[in-house]
This record gives C-alpha cells, structure tokens and sequence, in this order.
C-alpha cells in the first residue's frame, strides 16, 4: 500500500515560492490500476517523483507498506527501490546494451539471488519479445522499446509499477497494445498500476480508479465510471468534452444503461406500459476496462412521464436531466 500524507512541494524562487504539490492525500491499494490524470503543469511527475524517492516533498510523508519513506535512511531508499518498478514516455534504455543487457541490470543492481537467464527469459516472454533478445534499441520500434522498458521495470518483482506518459510517445494502435499487455500483467502479476498521464483515454481504456489534479491539488478522487457519468472537478468536465452529446435542444434526459441492464427490454416495456413516447436523439457506448456502458439522450412525451421515469430508475437505468 501506498500512503501520502500531506505531501507539498515548493519551488522557492528570488520572489516567491511556487507551489508545485499542496497538500496531497493519497492512498493506494494493493493491486488498484490507478489513473493520475491532469493537465501539462497539474503536477503529476512532481507527484511520481516524490513517490519513487526521486525527490523530497517540502512537507508530508510517503508511506509504503506502512514503511515512511525516509530518504536520508539507506535501507529505506532500498526497501523503495525493490518495492517499485518504473517505465517512462522515452523509455530510457541503454542504447549500447542489448535487449537482453538492458533487462539483465537491474538484476545485476539488485543482486538477483536466483537464476538471472531464466528470470529474463520469462521476462522476455511475457512482454512478448522473445526473438528480440539480442538486438539494440535503435533497432526497436517505440512499442518494442517500452516492452523493454516493462521487462525491465518488473525484473526484481516489484508490487507496484508507475508508468509516467508511458505511452504518450506511441501510436494510438501501439499504445493500445501497450495497456492490453499491462493489463494482461496486472491479472498474471496482481502488480498495482499507476500511471500517470493527461489522456482521457488512456485511463479509460487501463484504469478503475482516476486521481484527477489541477494546480498541484486533487480535485477528484473516483472510480472511472463516475468520471465519465458524473464529472465533479472542472478539468475532468473540460477533459470530457471530446465525449459530450452537444445540443441546443431542451427537455432531454440522459440514460445510462450498465453491462447488467443492457439486453433487457426495459425502455420498451416502460413506453407499453406508461403510454409514452419516446424520441431517441443520440446514443453511444462507452468500453471501460471492465464494463461498456451505454448513453442514450431522449426527450419523452406523455402524460405518466414521471412514472415511465420512476420505471426505468427501478430497473437499474440511471435518468438524468441533461438539457
Ligand atoms: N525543479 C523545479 N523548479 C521549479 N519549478 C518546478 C520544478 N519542477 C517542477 N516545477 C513546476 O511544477 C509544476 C508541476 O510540474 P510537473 O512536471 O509535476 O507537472 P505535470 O503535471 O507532470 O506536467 P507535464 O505533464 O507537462 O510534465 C510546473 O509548473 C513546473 O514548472
């Protein structure tokens, strides 16, 4: 388990003191896939970095395993270092080492008490590159080298993996088979997942839980469905505009339908039974890690509107007004 308690970070400069970090309180759990989302300058490396021990929070602790991260302490630095694995937007592979090398040293620096060939070839194998072991990185594509780049951040069987824009670098489809082999890691490893990065999507596609930041603060600390159904913080409702349904038309509702509801015949049932009508204006879908949810935005007509409401709500569809 991670703990942050109270961590601020200040950047005092001739005249003032800039705030990178205030007052963040964050608890990670084993085995979360986290999203840290925000904008450039929200302060999520700031927030990675204190993390991994990179550098030290102006006030506030970090505590891992209910350990307090002291970094004037050796064997706390070292407890840290076993605990976390680390991948990055470019990667940072050692160009002149082989695919082999580059997954062999953190070994070599941990001083792998076990067989170190046959941990880098498991390792090899579950990233998926196998026929790669002898080759360099520049002769790597971008999504090979962050598969080196996972092999290496999981040699020493870290419980946590941070991932910082780690594939922001990457095209859409590489990207995507990036967060398919770490979620594919997650269920083999139970490793927890943070990862850090300003794309909706990605948090979509990898996450349960998004920390959103702004201003160096947590605005918002939720699972990802109720990013998506009910955004609290401005920069999530700002992050989700590429997603809204956009009408100048009034009296819609919003429904939103689950994975349980979504083959029953609910919407026309409720019209059969409370004589309405119902006008669909637009509808999509949405594929999170574990469920797809399904938006439809209607305007009803009829006079037992509010029972067909009533209805719906008790068969598990959510209603909001939305225009
Ligand atoms: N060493 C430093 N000295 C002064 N200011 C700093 C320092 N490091 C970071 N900052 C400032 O802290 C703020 C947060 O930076 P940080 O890199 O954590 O944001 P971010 O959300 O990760 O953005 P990005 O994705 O662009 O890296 C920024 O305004 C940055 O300029």
């Amino acid at each position: 388990m991670i703990e942050l308690k109270h961590i601020s970070k200040s950047y005092p400069n001739k005249k003032t003191t800039f705030h990178a970090l205030e007052d963040v309180n964050l608890t990670i759990q084993p085995g979360e896939i986290v999203g840290i989302l925000g904008y450039s300058g929200a302060g999520k490396s700031t927030l990675v970095r204190i993390i991994n021990g990179l550098i030290e929070p102006s006030k506030g602790v970090v505590s891992i395993d209910g350990h307090d991260l002291d970094l004037h302490k050796q064997q706390a630095i070292d407890r840290m270092r076993h605990t976390i694995g680390m991948i990055f937007q470019h990667f940072n592979l050692i160009h002149s080492m082989t695919v082999y090398d580059n997954i062999k040293l953190p070994l070599d620096i941990a001083k792998y008490p076990q067989d170190k060939d046959k941990r880098i070839l498991e390792l090899l194998s579950l990233v998926g590159l196998s026929d790669k072991k002898d080759m360099y990185p520049k002769s790597l594509s971008g999504g090979e080298r962050q598969r080196v780049g996972i092999a290496r951040a999981l040699a020493n069987h870290p419980k946590v993996l941070l991932c910082d824009e780690a594939t922001s670098a990457l095209d859409q489809k590489t990207a995507t088979d990036i967060l398919d082999l770490l979620k594919q890691i997650h269920q083999q490893t139970g490793v927890t997942i943070v990862f850090i990065t300003h794309q909706i999507e990605v948090v979509k596609a990898l996450c349960d839980r998004v920390v959103v930041m702004d201003g160096g603060r947590i605005v918002e600390d939720t699972p990802i469905k109720d990013l998506f159904v009910h955004p609290q913080s401005e920069v999530s409702k700002s992050l989700l505009q590429t997603f809204k349904y956009e009408t100048t038309e009034s009296d819609i509702y919003e429904l939103v339908y689950n994975h349980k509801n979504s083959n029953d015949t609910i919407l026309s049932d409720c019209i059969k039974q409370f004589h309405i009508d119902v006008n669909i204006k637009y509808a999509k879908t949405l594929a999170l890690k574990s469920e797809t949810i399904g938006f439809l935005y209607v305007q009803f007509f009829g006079q037992q509107t509010e029972d067909a409401i009533a209805y719906l709500k008790a068969h598990q569809v959510e209603v909001n007004r939305y225009a």
